[in-house]
């Protein structure tokens, strides 16, 4: 399944608020309609919503109305920031609308009709990039699952989470197809269900072993040594490992330490941001309180209660075995490793 889609200056984007009920595709033809389904996540995840922004820069771009090139520079820059204002966890909307405004900026000698053409590039091989680190990072997580593995996920870190495969769903995926004996324990992921909507949507399209647990069953089932593993994705890994997840992953690692089961965090380098020394400095989106008090519409709750709502936790580095990213297995000490990671000049939020 591709949750998001370009076609010629138009993006079509799976949305994730309908699945795993209907499969709506909604097309979006101007920037501020891509900011909406960001912000709504109807696309979610952080490399997917890093993908859509980047396409969001070029619906953007193509749109400008400019006298001059100066004007044009000032109006792309209202699309960054409309669009970097969507979500605040996920360092890969950042990372990908900065790295659009930057290939525009080495360009900014050329004509705005080129500079419209290589932003459309840009926001391509993004898109491609993402799905290629997917396949790695299930390679090398691969190397890490047993024969035989009954692994817990959280929230969906799959091909709808990015543009395409997964990352801790690329590791389950990547396992599976090397013949191994798989079965997947989704945690339902309240309250916006991503596990219980989503990842159980895509195992079970492939034909992957899933069962389904509410949240609160997590314990349960590793106590009574029902899992070998815990893999999870990312929204945003400080320089010194901690990492930023959907909120309860912080809960998973502190029972997996408990319990003695190995904990990985799964996502691409595009996810590290190095210019934070750690958790603490990350922003935690807080989402409306709808989301906690309604079921597909039904309320759960009495009306007028107060309501918290954090969408993200931070799980300290001192719970997490080991990193998977595309570039290989981080394991501690994180801070050193994950500086040696970049020191190549490669890609990420460094
Ligand atoms: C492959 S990263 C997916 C990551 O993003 C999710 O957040 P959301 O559904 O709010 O966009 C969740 O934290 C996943 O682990």
């Amino acid at each position: 399944m591709k949750p998001i889609v370009w076609d010629k200056g138009c993006l079509r984007l799976l949305d994730q608020t309908k699945l795993p009920l209907e499969e709506k595709i909604i097309e979006c033809r101007d920037y501020q309609s891509v900011a909406d389904a960001i912000r709504e996540m109807r696309v979610r995840g952080a490399p997917a919503i890093g993908a859509a922004a980047a396409y969001g820069m070029v619906i953007g771009a193509r749109g400008i109305d400019a006298g001059d090139k100066k004007q044009w520079f000032k109006e792309l820059e209202k699309v960054a920031e409309t669009l970097k204002n969507t979500r605040p966890t996920a360092v890969n909307l950042t990372w990908a609308v900065d790295r659009m405004l930057k290939k525009a900026e080495e360009n900014k000698h050329l004509g705005i009709r080129e500079l419209q053409d290589i932003l459309e590039n840009e926001a391509v091989k993004i898109a491609r990039e993402d799905v290629e680190s997917n396949y790695a990072i299930g390679r090398f997580g691969n190397t890490l699952v047993p024969e035989r593995a009954r692994i817990l996920t959280h929230c969906n870190a799959g091909a709808l989470a990015t543009v395409g495969y997964g990352t801790a769903l690329g590791i389950v995926r990547a396992a599976h197809a090397s013949g191994k004996d798989i079965h997947v324990f989704a945690g339902e992921t309240r309250p916006f269900l991503q596990g219980a909507r989503l990842t159980v949507w895509e195992l079970m399209k492939e034909g992957i072993e899933v069962t389904l647990i509410t949240d609160n069953m997590a314990g349960y089932v590793m106590a009574k040594g029902m899992v070998d593993l815990v893999i999870v994705g990312a929204d945003r890994i400080a320089s010194n490992g901690d990492v930023a997840n959907k909120i309860g992953t912080y809960s998973l690692a502190v029972l997996a330490k408990e319990n003695n089961i190995p904990f990985y965090v799964a996502a691409p380098l595009s996810t590290i941001d190095m210019s934070l020394s750690s958790g603490e400095e990350i922003p935690i989106e807080e989402r409306a309180p709808d989301e906690v008090l309604y079921i597909q519409g039904r309320a759960i709750a009495p009306e007028g209660v107060k309501v918290f709502n954090p969408a993200f936790d931070i799980t300290p580095n001192s719970l997490i075995t080991a990193i998977i990213t595309d570039k290989g297995v981080i394991k501690e000490p994180y801070d050193k490793n994950l500086k040696a990671l970049f020191s190549d000049g490669t890609r990420g939020n460094n």
